[in-house]
């Protein structure tokens, strides 16, 4: 048998999350590092753009591969084959000279992503049944990550340190970390059923309109991941040559992104656990917010409302809205989330090898042109949403009254907080009532309540309705008073 126990689990969660810590960390470490590494290598700043480039390649390639190893040879040896790839990967960029090199060294890095993601995500799940939290701590995990490094570069830049010592941090890190997961107890692995493994588009079967959310879904893995690593590799370079920032204040621009991103995570985390807006729309206000705060961070010369801009950038494109399309994603095929999952990655994938690629080309003109041209890939993702709002509006609308269905979660929603708010009240009643030996039922107050709702009816014909409704949290709340006092009795 294999179960886990508590301490186990915990211990486990908390070597994957640090993984993604020092993947949060490998995420920036060559582009925080632009200009050192080109000294370095003897290159431009464009070329170390290109290299950079490789990671995108690496996962591209890797994605598929890993995935289906990860559920043949066990998660564990996938994690730790990810582990000592990006260990190799940091130190050796530091012990070479040879731009080429670097590359092959990227595509590793690249790589290593892949095994993470492919052996982590699993993981989780099969630990925890139900595991949407998991995914979130993971991004948080990243971008408490993405959050340190800038300072810790700008920092160190300041007192004129040596750049290597982050990379040498990290690979130290991976490897104690290695260590420690490999002696550790992983959950039951499950096995695909063949059964299971339907087709996810089965011919004539597909309606015009899925047809169309999947093309959407499929940019919109392309566009979210691109807008945000565009964002994270020019900022800091725009801060210092366009809007002539100190190095500190340029780097702590990527740390506030960072933090806006953890903050975005648990913004977003609570909406749709409240069911206040509907995923679609959530989707349309967060890309519409992010262009807004883009558009100041591209055009305005003002460093305080460039750095307010950077962090809610971080809350709105980076805030986990990514995952929340790929949650929409994955709830249109229930039988293919896996290859869903892979699909959605592999367009982010071709983001990040794309977007290092042309944004070095745009940088030989100038930063300000690399930077801006996250506007154009940020209104295209508001573009998507805007129709991809209304065609799942319609997918959704099988019935003709989901519209109607999604507006009574909402009431709902709000109808349970008072009415939780309301019982707290009750029952401080209920003490003082009991403290000053008074019985619960007070018929003249109920008297009272009933007369006046009745009297705020307007319509007549469901009177009784709402008459035997307030009877009946009468009747509940009295029940919730006389409960508290005989366990205030009791002890
Ligand atoms: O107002 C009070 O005295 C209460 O105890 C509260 C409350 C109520 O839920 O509104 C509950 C029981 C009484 O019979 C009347 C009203």
């Amino acid at each position: 048998m294999n179960v886990m126990t508590k301490a186990n689990k915990i211990r486990l969660s908390i070597s994957l999350y640090l993984n993604y810590f020092v993947h949060g960390i490998g995420l920036l470490i060559l582009t925080q590092n632009m200009r050192p590494l080109s000294s370095e290598w003897g290159t431009s700043i464009a070329t170390v753009s290109y290299v950079i480039s490789g990671v995108g390649i690496g996962r591209l390639l890797a994605y598929y591969l890993l995935g289906s190893l990860s559920d043949r040879i066990g998660r564990k040896k996938i994690i730790l084959f990810g582990m000592i790839s990006y260990s190799i990967f940091f130190i050796g960029i530091l012990l070479t000279k040879d731009f080429k090199v670097a590359y092959l060294l990227a595509i590793l890095a690249g790589v290593a992503n892949s095994a993470l993601d492919s052996g982590t995500y699993p993981t989780f799940l099969e630990m925890n049944r139900n595991n949407g939290a998991a995914s979130i701590l993971i991004k948080a995990a990243m971008s408490i990550g993405e959050f340190v490094l800038p300072l810790y570069i700008g920092l160190n830049e300041n007192l004129g340190g040596w750049y290597g010592l982050s990379f040498i941090f990290a690979a130290a890190l991976l490897l104690i970390n290695a260590a420690l997961i490999s002696r550790s107890q992983f959950p039951l692995q499950v096995k695909p059923e063949k059964t299971e493994q339907h087709r996810l588009f089965t011919k004539g079967k597909l309606s015009k309109t899925k047809v169309g959310l999947v093309a959407i879904l499929s940019l919109y893995g392309y566009t979210s991941m691109a807008v945000m690593i565009l964002f994270t590799q020019w900022i800091t370079l725009y801060g210092i040559d366009v809007l002539h920032m100190s190095n500190m204040q340029a780097h702590f621009l990527l740390s506030l992104y960072s933090v806006g991103s953890i903050v975005g995570v648990l913004i977003v985390f609570t909406i749709l656990k409240s069911a206040l807006v509907k995923e679609g729309t959530l989707m349309v206000i967060m890309n519409g917010l992010s262009l807004l705060f883009l558009l100041t961070v591209c055009f305005s010369s003002n460093h305080l409302s460039v750095t307010v801009a950077s962090f809610f950038f971080g809350v709105t494109a980076a805030g986990g809205i990514m995952q929340v399309g790929l949650t929409i994603f994955s709830s249109m095929f229930p039988h293919a989330k896996g290859r869903v999952t892979a699909i959605f990655f592999s367009f982010g994938s071709i983001a990040s090898f794309t977007v290092p690629i042309f944004t070095g080309l745009l940088s030989t003109s100038g930063t300000a042109y690399a930077l801006r041209s996250d506007l154009v890939i940020a209104s295209f993702s508001f573009v998507l949403w805007i129709i991809g709002h209304r065609l799942l509006s319609l997918s959704n609308d099988q019935t003709g009254y989901e519209t109607e269905r999604s507006q009574i979660n909402f009431i709902d929603y709000w109808i349970l907080k008072l009415l939780q708010w309301r019982f707290k009240l009750a029952k401080s009643i209920g003490m003082k009532k009991m403290n000053q030996g008074q019985q619960v039922l007070d018929p003249f107050r109920e008297k009272e309540i009933i007369s006046r709702i009745d009297q705020r009816v307007k319509d007549h014909e469901n009177r009784d309705h709402y008459q035997e409704i307030f009877q009946t949290i009468l009747t509940n709340s009295k029940q919730c008073q006389t409960n508290l006092q005989e366990k205030g009795r009791v002890k």
